[in-house]
């Protein structure tokens, strides 16, 4: 039985008073991985922006891990996000500090008390993206990949229900978004769900997924052209 982690019914979004994507209707469940694409401008930005509460939904229905987007309150947004996982572009981690110390502050932002557990939970996050044994650097001692690995790994602390990806791989030369999406590949199929905003069509080639379009105001699921033989 497919589990819906995301639904949108004839949702509308707006910036201010202008729309940008119209009538949207877009389903996601448990354990799907699926591409928004589009050109610049297009509204995929506003559209991740919708599902982590940025963006209130004024227009039209939609059910994200559990909340309504179109009742969503001030105060419900920091518990909604704690059900998503985030990654951007820029990576947004906290120059100040270590690896294992942004993380752990999300940690306990989020909740989590025990010394124990915190260290352990750090532990295995870093493990599922490949790092390991760079908890003790400093952001600006790691690559850009490295950088993005450790946004994926905090993006993963509190176990989300969906990691919402915006343009993960924009800031990353080609090899090393390959090795950026071999880790979301990894964490897809142990199970994790995740929208990925992208306007990398060399990746959509290399990990074909359901792939939905922004574009005219509308969002709309694209077919994949198999390779011609
Ligand atoms: N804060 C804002 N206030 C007003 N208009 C905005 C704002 N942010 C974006 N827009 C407008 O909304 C439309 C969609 O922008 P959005 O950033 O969602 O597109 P995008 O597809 O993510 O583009 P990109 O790939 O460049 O990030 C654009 O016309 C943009 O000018």
């Amino acid at each position: 039985m497919p589990e819906p982690v995301l639904q949108l019914s004839d949702a509308t979004i707006y910036q201010g008073d202008s729309m940008v994507l119209q009538h949207i209707n877009f389903e996601m469940n448990k354990g799907d991985f699926v591409y928004l694409i589009g050109k610049t401008g297009s509204g995929k930005s506003s559209f991740m922006k919708t599902l982590y509460g940025d963006l209130l939904l004024k227009e039209g229905n939609g059910h994200i891990v559990g909340y309504d987007l179109a009742t969503l309150k001030e105060k419900d947004i920091p518990f909604l996000r704690r059900k998503l996982g985030i990654v951007f572009q820029d990576f947004k981690l906290l120059p100040d500090r270590t690896v294992n110390s942004n993380l752990e502050f999300v940690l306990k932002a989020t909740g989590w008390k025990d010394k124990a557990a915190i260290g352990q939970r750090i532990e295995t996050v870093l493990n599922k993206v490949g790092m390991k044994t760079q908890g003790f650097k400093f952001p600006h001692e790691l690559s850009g990949g490295e950088q993005q690995r450790i946004a994926i790994a905090r993006a993963l602390l509190n176990d989300p229900e969906l990691i919402l990806a915006d343009e993960p791989t924009g800031n990353l030369d080609p090899q090393t978004s390959i090795e950026v999406m071999e880790v979301l590949q990894e964490i897809n199929k142990n199970g994790n769900t995740i929208l990925m905003a992208t306007h990398d069509y060399a990746l959509l080639l290399k990990y074909p997924s359901k792939t939905v379009k922004c574009d005219d105001n509308r969002v709309f699921e694209v077919v994949q052209r198999t390779q011609a033989k």
